[in-house]
């Protein structure tokens, strides 16, 4: 997906609301342009008819221009509602993309593989939806306003061209070099922005530490001191600078913009009656419109500015895009439903950032239905990175995965992963179960797992999740055995569990659940439960040891 402009962003999502928006902003600025002629035609009306001027009891409508005044305020009255519908529907027609394009990028986030995830960067993402979206809709919303201005503008040189084509190619040339030079000061402003906004993703790591670290960061005054400026301050206050500096450019767009258009009536003032045959009621109509025109020229080039972050935004929509790789899951199913084993065959693999130079190497395992088997090994020796190939998520750099004697590829991937469960070390707990379950089995896995004091399930969803490390842990299992998938990892789950709970899960939940016929795979540093592996593999930097 790629957003060629801020309009397309809007015309994508409602295309037809969008054009009625654009086609009754732009009705608006006609009927505001009409509003001169109108305005110079009453005038003129009295000027030819001075004895008028000043009679008492003469009301509005009795006068000699009433007919015209009627037409005046019924444009008003259309300029006006014009232009208010038009914004509500460009309001509309902006919420409408605001959601379009979140809810398009949870679908593109949620079909990014894992890895593919971390190397596009989680603080980067969670960016782009919270500020780069809202600062795009933001600029958007100005769209209609823009084309309302430009249309009066229009409307306005219209009318200078029926008074004098000499003023008009002048004044039209004057708006085009004001104009042009404006946008060179906007661009200045639109790279100061980029550069704040880059620096936005460094905060929002830093955000993520200040809140996930704080009981480290709280126990070390010199440590938080230094996280604080490090981490937060110093790329707020950069991001802060550019910011600024992007304002102060802006300012000077700003001043410049609600300006230019004086300055065009300046020079028309006192430089054109001198080089031009002009009569004083032609330069006085010349005046009337030019200085009609400053609103809406000013109007336009704030309007014009305020697009400036919304772009620096939409290039990161579109860089996202740029990158955006979903991952290939197809529907294919396995041969068989009933899977007896998996197996890793002649599996390596590698970071492809590689900067911690690790690989696993020719990895040959076979896990089988009825099993239980433990993959142990020192810190750092690839347990956890095994883990997520086994579970699909980062795939072999070579060598394959195989269910029973089919290869997981790219075709059957979908249903593959239907077959697994896996608790990680980081895993993650949702608060609330989002597939159906057995009410009864809900009740007896909280009991085996002492969970049925602390919380309920209701309607899927768990009563808190306001529980010790332990316990979360446990609620995840719990959420495990639901699933009641045929392969089940779990990745050092007992490593923060009481002794009797480690008791409970290796002497009773993995037998249970090798009764039940699962393929079994724990992480484990517990070397007092090793008896009960059916295999045990043991890792060395990457390579199993006998
Ligand atoms: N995302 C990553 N990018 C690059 N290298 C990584 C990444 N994740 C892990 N590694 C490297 O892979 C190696 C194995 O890590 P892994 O987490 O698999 O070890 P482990 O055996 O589970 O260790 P532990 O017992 O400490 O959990 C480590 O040297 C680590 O530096």
């Amino acid at each position: 997906m790629k957003f060629s402009s801020l309009s397309s962003v809007m015309w994508g999502s409602k295309p037809n609301l969008y054009f009625l928006s654009m086609l009754l902003g732009g009705v608006s600025g006609i009927g505001y342009a009409l509003l001169i002629p109108f305005i110079m035609y009453g005038v003129n009306s009295v000027i030819s008819i001075p004895d008028k001027i000043g009679l008492e009891n003469t009301h509005i409508f009795d006068s000699p221009t009433r007919s015209l005044a009627m037409v005046f305020f019924v444009t008003c009255a259309a300029v006006m509602s014009t232009k208010a519908v038009s914004m509500l529907v460009s309001a509309y027609v902006a919420s409408k993309a605001n959601f379009h394009l979140k809810v398009g990028l949870y679908n593109a986030v949620s079909q990014l593989s894992y890895a593919r995830l971390l190397s596009l960067g989680q603080s980067k993402i969670v960016n782009l939806i919270s500020v780069d979206v809202p600062e795009i809709i933001n600029a958007a919303i100005n769209i209609s306003t823009i084309m309302t201005n430009l249309f009066a503008i229009v409307g306005c040189l219209a009318y200078l061209f029926f008074i004098n084509v000499k003023i008009f190619v002048f004044v039209l040339l004057c708006l085009l070099v004001f104009g042009f030079v404006y946008q060179i000061i906007v661009s200045l402003s639109i790279k100061h922005f980029s550069a704040s906004r880059a620096e936005v993703d460094k905060t929002q790591e830093g955000v993520r530490g200040l809140i996930f670290g704080v009981k480290e960061l709280k126990l070390n005054e010199e440590k938080l001191e230094h996280y604080l400026r490090q981490q937060l301050t110093w790329p707020e206050s950069s991001s802060y600078r550019h910011r600024m500096k992007g304002f102060r450019v802006w300012s000077v767009a700003e001043s410049y913009g609600s300006i230019v258009a004086f300055l065009v009536v300046g020079v028309t003032v006192f430089h054109i009656p001198y080089v031009l045959s002009v009569s004083s009621t032609e330069l006085f109509g010349v005046v009337m419109a030019l200085l009609y025109l400053t609103s809406p020229v000013g109007s336009l080039l704030m309007g014009v500015g305020q697009l400036a972050p919304g772009k620096v935004a939409l290039s990161r929509l579109n860089e996202f895009y740029r990158l955006y790789r979903p991952e290939s899951v197809g529907s294919a199913s396995l041969n068989s439903s009933d899977v007896s084993n998996i197996s890793l065959r002649n599996v390596c693999f590698e970071y492809p950032s590689n900067s911690s130079a690790f690989c696993l190497s020719n990895i040959n395992i076979k896990f089988e239905e009825g099993k239980v088997t433990f993959i142990v090994g020192g810190n750092g020796s690839g347990k956890s990175t095994l883990a997520k190939i086994i579970t699909t998520h980062q795939a072999p750099t070579s060598g394959a995965l195989y269910f029973n004697d089919e290869m997981i590829s790219p075709e059957n991937l979908g249903s593959a992963r239907e077959k697994i469960s896996a608790i990680y070390m980081d895993f993650f707990l949702f608060n609330r179960i989002f597939q159906s379950y057995d009410e009864y089995k809900a009740n007896e896995y909280l009991s085996l797992l002492g969970m049925n004091e602390k919380v309920n399930l209701k309607d899927g969803s768990f009563s808190t999740l306001g529980l010790s490390d332990g316990q979360r842990k446990r609620l995840a299992l719990f959420c495990l055995l639901l699933e009641n998938t045929k392969i089940c990892l779990f990745d050092e789950w007992a490593a923060d569990q009481d002794p009797d709970f480690k008791e409970i899960f290796y002497r009773d939940i993995l037998p249970m659940l090798k009764e039940k016929g699962k393929i079994v795979i724990v992480i484990s540093h517990d070397d007092r439960y090793f008896d009960c592996a059916d295999q045990l593999i043991r890792l060395d930097y990457g390579c199993i040891v006998d």
